[in-house]
């Protein structure tokens, strides 16, 4: 059992949802949930992709509204009618997504839209100081006149907490917020979170980051296909509780075993240098040279900022390098386009899967085949039946949930649209296979589909080479692992023998003790 901060039952509801039903067409997306939130509290809500999550959320904040049930502010009903009604009662949502201005300083970004007046424009000076002040309360020396920009990511979630804050937030919900953070942003997170609980203040941490939720949150809710089924102080459950229930079956093995043995060289990378895409003047990617073999999953681990994607799009043939050459089946391709090198079977399944992994206005099974259609296609026509059938199959090995073949991609969970990415992936018949953060998103059940998913990419003969920011996946879905930090490979050790320790003491990060 995990120790976690004792709950008083005493403390008062601030926001609840009574009932709360959402359907989107046939689609039941929450079904009668009750759920309370009380002052001073951290819930964790937790649940499989699609299970609900962030439409109870969006009907907590204004975004959406329920189709029936109602949202209660301490003890009434209220109507959330939009996100800034949502905000001016307290409740703030932070989304993974963040909504910073990047080209404004701090200060403009925390008082964007609700500007102080002085006698003379703007005041200025008290912005600043307002600015100042909340950011102290955060314990974080930011400048507020920097630019949103050239900040961290960890800093720049700060600002949004301090912009919610600032509005006098008295909920704050937090959409996978450490998705993007390194160890020691997430140490200043959480001691922010428990400094904001102290205050009174509430917070729902969706994340799904167990030993985070297990870590920072005082209670558990847990929600599958719309219920809530469950909802325990985090001290009496543990990872296989949540993991049961979350699932509503025991889970089989997270990490499947990769069996294929190496065979010949897919990839041959050697000495590449990649300029930085934001910043010409330095390298992104440093002398780098590595290989990947038929049956292997070699793992490049490193942290934002590291080079990983770099190297990824690089090898998809999206930047041109400055110097080094990129070997595929032993034919030089350094010079080759993107097409080209989807034609000798090269496929990547990016990160930002909103903005080039996916096309939103096309339906889920479009979106899977599209990859493959130069396949499906005879004398002109796309062979239909074959697609629906590899569509269907292609739906039903990674266990997307979705309602059909034809739904839009939209109408999908976070974490469903990313299986779609993959199931797109298998569909092209690969010869390596480039998979940047494949499980960002992705739910602990689903995390295990995915991987099973890349075994039979491995298995079938293809390469794989996947760059992840995810200790636990660098070392246990690999069956080779290197370590990357600031544009350079610094080590390269055996997933088998190596311990989390050695693989941060390689880029040089502190270990979070958990
Ligand atoms: N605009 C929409 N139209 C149709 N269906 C939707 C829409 N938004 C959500 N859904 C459906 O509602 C269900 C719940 O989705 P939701 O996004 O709340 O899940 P989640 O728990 O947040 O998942 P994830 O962990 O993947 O983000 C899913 O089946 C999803 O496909």
């Amino acid at each position: 059992m995990t120790a976690g901060r004792p709950t008083a039952p005493t403390r008062p509801v601030v926001l609840a949802g009574r009932g709360v039903t959402k359907a989107y067409g046939a689609t039941h997306a929450l079904r009668g949930v009750d759920l309370e939130i009380h002052q001073g509290e951290v819930l964790a809500l937790i649940g499989e992709n699609g299970a609900g999550k962030s439409t109870l959320m969006k009907i907590l904040s204004g975004v959406e509204q329920p189709s029936s049930g109602t949202v209660e502010l301490d003890g009434q009903p209220v109507l959330l009618a939009s996100p800034a009604q949502a905000v001016a009662l307290g409740v703030a949502i932070i989304h993974q997504e963040l909504s910073l201005c990047p080209n404004l300083s701090v200060v403009d970004n925390i008082f964007l839209g609700r500007e102080l007046a002085g006698p003379t424009g703007v005041a200025r000076r008290r912005e600043r100081e307002a600015t100042r002040a909340v950011l102290e309360r955060l314990g974080e020396e930011i400048d507020p006149d920097a630019l949103v920009g050239d900040l961290s990511l960890g800093q720049q979630q700060l600002v949004e907490i301090a912009r919610a804050l600032d509005e006098d937030a008295r909920v704050l919900i937090m959409d996978e917020p450490t998705s993007a953070l390194s160890a020691s942003e997430v140490e200043i997170l959480f001691s922010v979170i428990r400094d904001l609980t102290s205050r009174g203040v509430a917070v729902v941490y969706i994340s799904h980051h167990m030993d985070e939720c297990l870590e920072v949150a005082d209670t558990a809710v847990v929600l599958r296909d719309g219920w809530l089924v469950a909802s325990r102080p985090v001290a009496e459950v543990d990872l296989p509780w949540i993991v049961r229930t979350m699932a509503g079956r025991d889970q089989s093995d997270l990490f499947p075993a990769i069996t294929a043995s190496p065979g010949q060289v897919v990839l041959q990378v050697e000495d590449l240098m990649v300029p930085d895409p934001a910043n010409p003047s330095r390298l992104a990617v440093d002398t780098v040279s590595l290989s990947v073999r038929e049956g292997e999953v070699v793992a490049v681990y490193g942290l934002m900022g590291a080079g990983r994607t770099e190297l990824l799009e690089t090898l998809a043939g999206r930047h041109r390098p400055a110097a080094g050459r990129i070997l595929l089946d032993g034919r030089d391709v350094t010079a080759t386009s993107v097409a080209d090198r989807i034609d000798q079977g090269v496929v990547l399944a990016p990160e930002d899967r909103q903005a080039d992994g996916l096309v939103q206005v096309m339906s889920v099974g479009s979106n899977m085949s599209l990859a493959a259609l130069r396949r499906l296609t005879r004398a002109g026509a796309i062979h239909r039946r074959r697609e629906a059938a590899e569509v269907g199959r292609g739906i039903e090995a990674v266990r997307v949930k979705t309602e059909s073949a034809s739904a839009p991609i939209t109408s999908l969970s976070g974490g469903n649209q990313q299986k779609v990415v993959l199931a797109k992936v298998l569909m092209t018949a690969p010869r390596l296979v480039l998979l940047d953060e494949p499980t960002r998103g992705v739910d602990i059940g689903a995390r295990s589909d995915i991987f099973a998913t890349t075994a039979q990419i491995a298995g079938s003969g293809a390469g794989v080479l996947l760059a992840t920011s995810e200790l636990a996946e660098a070392l246990q879905a690999s069956t080779r692992l290197l370590v990357m930090a600031r544009g350079r490979l610094v080590a390269e050790l055996d997933p088998g023998t190596a311990t989390r320790d050695q693989v941060m003491a390689a880029t040089g990060e502190q270990l979070r003790t958990a």
